[in-house]
């Protein structure tokens, strides 16, 4: 499996605002880049508090993008994944349309009643006892034929994703906002790591509208 953790953040390296709310930090431009991105990937991975942020639908937009994918025998969109420890995704959220296959990743504290509800509109998996085991459920979406998976946020879950391993590549869109707010989002929240810190090795640098693409390779993976 292969993992690439995109994101846009503001100059100061916020997801979003304190009120947790989706901001424009990326222009056209950068949403095209995604899309491309989207369209390349067998499923797109957000956490729960970024479905309960933004509803976000997590499909490929360029209808162009679509047809080369059903060309190659691929659905026309990517596989969409919420990891959601305790089933909080509402059933009627836009991820769990029928544009695509969705997994809803959950935990073992998870109860039947959520699994239930859920389970009209995703397949679910479980992993770990109290929140998402993410080697674990990672695993199983790889044995569902999940290769090249793309993390879309937020800013816990990508945290996670180092903290456990599984980050091989990171994308970050650098936009020319300034949001603040020591608790609004940053890019990797969590406990934050204390010894031991991720390396990069930085592989590119573009420039996009008003910001910058940078793309780091994750070292020793
Ligand atoms: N600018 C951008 O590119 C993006 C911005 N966002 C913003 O990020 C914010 C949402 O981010 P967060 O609140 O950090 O939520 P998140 O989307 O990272 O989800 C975190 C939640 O996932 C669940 N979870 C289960 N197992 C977990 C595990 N092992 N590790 C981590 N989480 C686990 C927990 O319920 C946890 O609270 C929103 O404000 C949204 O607008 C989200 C995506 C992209
Ligand atoms: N690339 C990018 N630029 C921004 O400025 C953003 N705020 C985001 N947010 C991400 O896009 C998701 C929405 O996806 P749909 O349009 O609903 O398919 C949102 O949840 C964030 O993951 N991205």
């Amino acid at each position: 499996m292969h993992v690439v953790v995109n994101a846009a953040m503001s100059a100061d390296g916020k997801l979003s605002s304190r009120r947790r709310e989706q901001i424009a930090i990326s222009g056209e431009a950068d949403f095209d880049r995604v899309d491309r991105l989207r369209a390349d990937s067998d499923a797109v991975v957000v956490g729960v508090g970024t479905v309960l942020a933004d509803d976000p639908h997590l499909t490929v937009k360029d209808e162009t993008l679509r047809e080369k994918r059903r060309e190659s025998d691929r659905p026309a969109n990517p596989a969409r994944v919420v990891v959601d420890s305790s089933g909080r995704t509402p059933t009627d959220a836009a991820i769990l349309d029928d544009a695509a296959t969705t997994y809803v990743c959950l935990s073992e504290a998870a109860s039947v009643e959520r699994r239930a509800a859920l389970a009209d509109s995703a397949e679910l998996v479980t992993a770990g006892e109290e929140r998402v085991d993410l080697l674990r459920a990672f695993a199983t979406l790889q044995e569902q034929g999940l290769e090249q998976v793309m993390v879309e946020g937020g800013g816990e879950l990508i945290f996670s994703l180092f903290d456990a391993g599984l980050v091989d590549e990171l994308r970050v869109f650098i936009g020319s906002k300034i949001i603040g707010g020591r608790d609004a989002p940053t890019l990797a929240d969590g406990e934050g790591f204390v010894t031991e810190f991720p390396s990069l090795d930085l592989e590119s640098v573009d420039r996009l509208d008003d910001g910058v693409v940078l793309t780091w390779r994750v070292a020793d993976r």
